[in-house]
């Protein structure tokens, strides 16, 4: 069988030089951002006011800590599971298995931390570990990269992923060989998705809190939105664990740098940028806006989980009632694209709810720095690529009924604009 991706397949983000600048780059600013939450002028754009030394970056307990969160999400993630799902058709048409257990995962570890907390667990020192701790993150997804990428050196040729497998190993190290990496029946990429970073996240979130409540006598409101709205992000993700099997990261990306390192390292580190911002910046914030950010993350909340909902649904079975009514395109596969209903309103609605709440995430930290909108800068421009990568798959997969579609529903994430 051939190799999957022949030497003369364009290659994606700006190729190999663009690979090795995207790995120094991404560590870069999470050391940048974690340095600039803490002080004074807390700048986005500009240099830090120190850069720390070796002694501040590398610390035995920070590695301790770190691999024993690792072990302890994989062994929750062994525990027997409500329900073993299958993903989509590989190329040698078989299905990988996955367990459905990540929200069990995520009660049974806030269980395990309230009981470390009531026998007397510090969780108000983990702020100050911060920066060891995404030290060794990185570490390890440089590590676990090197492995993936070797690994995949004995791994079928069925076995490997679209992308990612050009020939130039800097490239290939950073997009990632394999498409779903495993040993026996532990999936690496679907763990690390939605394990150990995303819950990881909300820890480093409440740990944020609670050493805010110790400073101050008590959380802010600020601090309890951002907790809050960040709370239900990655519940929801690990309550609809299943959907993630259908997302491009899963179905078609390889495991590699850019997945392995977007999951351990920049979400956890990166996306607690408010709660962080906040600890050393505290924001007054009255009821009244408070109550009108609710209501932005919860508009947010409704389209990305109505169009997420409905476009799940209608892949799993297009004659279910919710669905049922809706006005479809017929492509040449056999699939049917829905045009009417939320996917009707834009191409990507999940998109653009999802942009909607990263603004309600920034909204509690004020206007006065531009530090905590860094997210949804971020997010803006990794979603526009995203849609664009997702368009050019699409157009291949459905030819002319997707032209037909972009006919039909001309805009890709907000209407009348983009
Ligand atoms: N917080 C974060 O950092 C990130 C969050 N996300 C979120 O993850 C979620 C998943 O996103 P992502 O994996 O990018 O992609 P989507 O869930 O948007 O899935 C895109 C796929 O949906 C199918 N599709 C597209 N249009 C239609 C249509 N009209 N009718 C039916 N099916 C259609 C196509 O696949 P097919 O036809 O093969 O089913 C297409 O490839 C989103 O909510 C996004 O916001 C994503 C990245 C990062
Ligand atoms: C800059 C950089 C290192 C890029 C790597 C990108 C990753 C950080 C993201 C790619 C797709 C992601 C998804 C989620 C988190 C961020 C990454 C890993 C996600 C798990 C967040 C929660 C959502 O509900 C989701 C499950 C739909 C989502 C899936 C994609």
């Amino acid at each position: 069988m051939d190799p999957p991706q022949g030497p003369r397949a364009p290659l994606e983000f700006g190729g190999p030089m663009g690979a090795a600048a995207l790995m120094l780059l991404l560590p870069a600013t999470v050391f940048h951002l974690l340095l600039a939450a803490r002080s004074g002028p807390a700048r986005l754009l500009g240099p830090p006011a120190s850069l720390p030394g070796l002694e501040a970056l590398w610390s035995p307990r920070a590695l301790l800590l770190w691999l024993a969160w690792l072990g302890l999400q994989a062994a929750l993630y062994l525990l027997p599971a409500r329900k073993v799902a299958k993903g989509l058709e590989l190329k040698d048409k078989s299905r990988l298995r996955y367990p459905i257990n990540g929200f069990q995962a995520l009660v049974l570890t806030a269980l395990l931390v309230g009981l470390g907390m009531s026998a007397g667990l510090p969780l108000g020192a983990l702020p100050e570990m911060l920066l060891p701790l995404a030290f060794v993150a990185t570490l390890t997804a440089f590590i676990f990269s090197l492995f993936l990428y070797l690994k995949a050196q004995v791994a079928p040729v069925s076995a490997l992923a679209p992308g990612g497998n050009s020939g130039n190993p800097i490239y290939d190290f950073f997009l990632g060989r394999e498409l779903n990496p495993r040993i026996c029946s532990f999936d690496f990429k679907y763990f690390c998705e939605l394990r150990p970073g995303l819950i990881g996240w909300v820890l480093i979130n409440l740990a944020l809190l609670v050493k805010e409540a110790e400073l101050r006598g008590s959380p802010s409101l600020a601090m309890w939105l951002v907790n809050g709205f960040q709370l239900l992000y990655v519940g929801d993700a690990l309550w609809h664990e299943e959907a993630v099997l259908t997302t491009m990261d899963i179905t078609h990306d390889g495991f590699g740098f850019m997945l392995a390192f977007g999951d351990i390292a920049w979400v956890p580190f990166t996306y607690s940028l408010q709660a962080q911002f906040l600890l050393h910046h505290p924001q007054p914030l009255g009821l009244p806006m408070a109550a009108i950010i609710c209501l932005i993350n919860a508009i947010g909340y409704y389209i990305f989980r109505g169009a997420n909902s409905q476009k799940n649904t209608f892949r799993k079975n297009p004659s279910d009632p919710r669905v049922a009514g809706l006005e479809t395109i017929s492509t040449a596969t056999g699939r049917q694209l829905l045009v009417s209903g939320w996917w009707g309103m834009v191409r990507h609605p999940n998109y653009l709810g999802d942009l909607i709440m990263a603004l309600a995430w920034s909204l509690p930290c004020g206007v006065s720095h531009l530090l905590p909108y860094f997210y949804l800068l971020y997010f803006t421009a990794l979603l526009v690529h995203r849609e664009a990568r997702d368009e050019q798959q699409c157009l291949q997969k459905y030819g002319l009924a997707w032209q037909e579609y972009c006919r039909r529903v001309p805009y890709r994430i907000m209407p009348y604009i983009y």
